[in-house]
């Protein structure tokens, strides 16, 4: 993360005229990466999130990457999740099983959903626990800097108040710094329990991508990105990889306020 008076890392910046044009280079994007880890680690381990960013993965279902991804290859986690039924309408597990895990043919014993039969948080020690045995072993990378887990990927999806994983504006959380994963009971958006991975497991990410669409997210994607906004307590302006590379996945919509302030809505690395 850029200490306050550090010049902040933007990232890349792709803007998208229509929703499936960013589903399309976001499919492409994440297959690229995929054969990338592929080839030189042997596995691609990837953390998503919830809402609108799993329909937007719908394309990576579909030809030519339904045959052409190693599937057998992927280890599956999540960024966050909120503590309900894996078979509950909020759940992100649920979510990512019905639009992404059904399609494709990932191995159910690399998908690493969280314990929803004990408390928020025993869930969140354990899912810290499991991604401690994976860095042992290598499968997940591990970070010279922190030795913190080194994800390929790690997708998030821009909440319209700022948030990303639970990480929510403002909240405890977003101090974290000793644990790899941590437990939220006190949401503003519900349900109000919920697992995160904390920032620093964020940001020791090979490749963290940021997905905003709609209108709804634009002032958002604005306080996030653009230069002299005083909201450096936003959690997606906290997204800062250390060591890796950050892309922005955005359409037009939800880069309205940022076109309109003239920032160059194409790459502001
Ligand atoms: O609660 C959450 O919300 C966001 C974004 O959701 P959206 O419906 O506004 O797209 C997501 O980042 C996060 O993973 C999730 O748990």
């Amino acid at each position: 993360m850029a200490a306050s008076g550090e010049p902040k890392k933007k990232g890349e910046l792709r803007v998208f005229e229509s929703l499936d044009e960013l589903a399309t280079e976001l499919a492409e994007y994440i297959a690229q990466l995929s054969e990338i880890s592929v080839k030189e680690r042997g596995c691609f381990t990837i953390a998503l999130s919830g809402g609108s960013l799993i329909s937007l993965m719908g394309k990576l279902c579909e030809a030519p990457y339904n045959k052409t991804v190693d599937w057998t290859k992927w280890y599956v986690f999540w960024a966050d999740e909120r503590a309900v039924a894996k078979n509950h309408v909020d759940s992100n597990y649920k979510q990512t099983k019905d639009g992404f895990l059904s399609k494709v043919s990932i191995l159910n014993s690399h998908v690493y959903s969280i314990n929803d039969n004990v408390t928020v948080e025993d869930a969140a020690g354990e899912y810290e626990f499991a991604i401690r045995q994976l860095v042992k072993i290598r499968t997940i990378g591990v970070s010279e800097i922190n030795d913190c887990p080194k994800f390929d990927l790690i997708l998030l999806d821009l909440g319209s108040d700022g948030h990303v994983a639970s990480l929510f504006p403002q909240h405890p959380a977003l101090e974290q710094k000793d644990e790899w994963v941590t437990y939220i009971t006190n949401s503003p958006k519900p349900p109000p329990e919920r697992i995160t991975f904390t920032l620093p497991v964020i940001n020791s990410a090979s490749n963290v991508a940021l997905v905003a669409s709609g209108e709804d997210k634009a002032m958002a994607v604005h306080h996030a990105i653009a230069d002299g906004v005083d909201a450096s307590p936003l959690p997606a302006r906290m997204v800062q990889p250390t060591d890796g590379k950050l892309v922005w996945f955005i359409d037009r919509p939800a880069a309205s306020v940022l076109d309109a302030g003239n920032n160059d809505s194409q790459n502001v690395e």
